[in-house]
């Protein structure tokens, strides 16, 4: 898979003092979506902020597109387009206006045929005349997206999409999103939902006190975290479990009233048929059973509640 971005041990020491970032090494590559998902201060922004050259790392190399950042920044950046946080439009410009504005900051010349294409793709046509002062939330989000993509970029960022949204209006980003993937477009996005993360990325970072704790793509996150507990609670009370069920995941509670048999969601067998079977045989009353999945969630805080680091010099 051709990376992208090439990111080699980037660190960032803010003049304050702080360590936003240390030692954070990572390809991306092209047409992906990756999520960045991590508590507040983790680092996330200082990471996009770097690559997209607005803030200056203390330590390390990116490339994209094969362009250093630090010594050709120029090519690095016209592959780059970056959606804001905030919503900060001119609300008495036009939304056609405002996107061709923003194309011409990146010294392209006008190109109406590509910009008509990109308000279309993002539901924009029809208000293309209208002063973004009038425009609804979301649409006002839609006319970031449509900025950031104003110069072709290969590479888009987008730091919290859906901040502080209603749900409808989340689901309609993530279908925004969608069809920017449909269009090859690779996607780093910033966010605190999980949900998010699960749904629209191919991969999930998980970024703490400016490390990067991991990165997987996101159906193995789910694979490898993503258990479901059966609990079997007993009639009796076991000393211990039967030597004819020991070669299976199961573990007996301190009391012995329960037994807890982990499996796997996404397997074709999960046993649970052969295993209450066996307890039958054996003579084992089962009083109740229930299930608990184990959700991104409880991956996340158990990977954040990690022994804190050391972040300030
Ligand atoms: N300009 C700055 N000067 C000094 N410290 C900064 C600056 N910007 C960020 N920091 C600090 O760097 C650390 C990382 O911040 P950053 O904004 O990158 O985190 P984040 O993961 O994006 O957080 P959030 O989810 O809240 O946006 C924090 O401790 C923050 O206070």
């Amino acid at each position: 898979m051709t990376a992208i971005i090439r990111i080699e041990n980037l660190s960032k020491q803010y003049g304050s003092g702080t360590k936003a970032l240390s030692g954070v090494s990572l390809d991306i590559h092209e047409g992906e979506i990756i999520a960045l998902l991590g508590p507040n201060g983790a680092g996330k922004t200082t990471l996009i902020s770097i690559i997209c050259g607005l803030v200056v790392p203390t330590g390390g190399t990116v490339r994209v597109g094969g362009h250093d950042i630090a010594t050709q920044w120029r090519a690095a950046r016209k592959l780059i387009g970056l959606v804001p946080q905030e919503i900060a439009l001119e609300p008495f410009e036009t939304v056609i206006n405002a996107v061709r504005f923003t194309r011409g900051l990146y010294g392209e010349g006008p190109d109406d045929a590509y910009i008509e294409r990109v308000l279309r793709s993002l539901a924009l046509w029809d208000k293309r005349d209208a002063m973004t002062r009038e425009l609804s939330g979301g649409m006002k989000r839609r006319v970031l997206i449509a900025k950031a993509l104003s110069h072709r970029p290969k590479v888009l960022f987008l730091d919290e999409p859906t901040a502080g949204v209603d749900v409808a209006l989340r689901r309609e980003m993530w279908e925004v999103v969608d069809q920017l993937r449909r269009d090859g477009v690779t996607i780093i996005l910033t966010t605190h939902y999980l949900e998010e993360a699960e749904e629209m990325a191919d991969r999930i970072g998980v970024i703490n006190h400016g490390e990067l704790l991991l990165v997987r793509p996101t159906a193995d996150l789910m694979g490898e975290f993503g258990k479901k507990t059966l609990t079997i609670e007993l009639m009796e009370p076991l000393a211990a479990i039967p030597d004819a069920l020991s070669d299976r995941a199961l573990r007996l509670s301190d009391d012995g009233r329960s037994l807890a048999y982990e499996y796997d969601t996404r397997a074709d067998r999960t046993g649970i048929a052969h295993l209450l079977g066996d307890l039958a045989r054996k003579g084992i009353m089962v009083r109740d059973v229930s299930t608990r999945q184990s959700s991104l969630e409880e991956v996340f805080m158990t990977l954040v509640a990690e022994p804190r680091q050391e972040v300030t010099a």
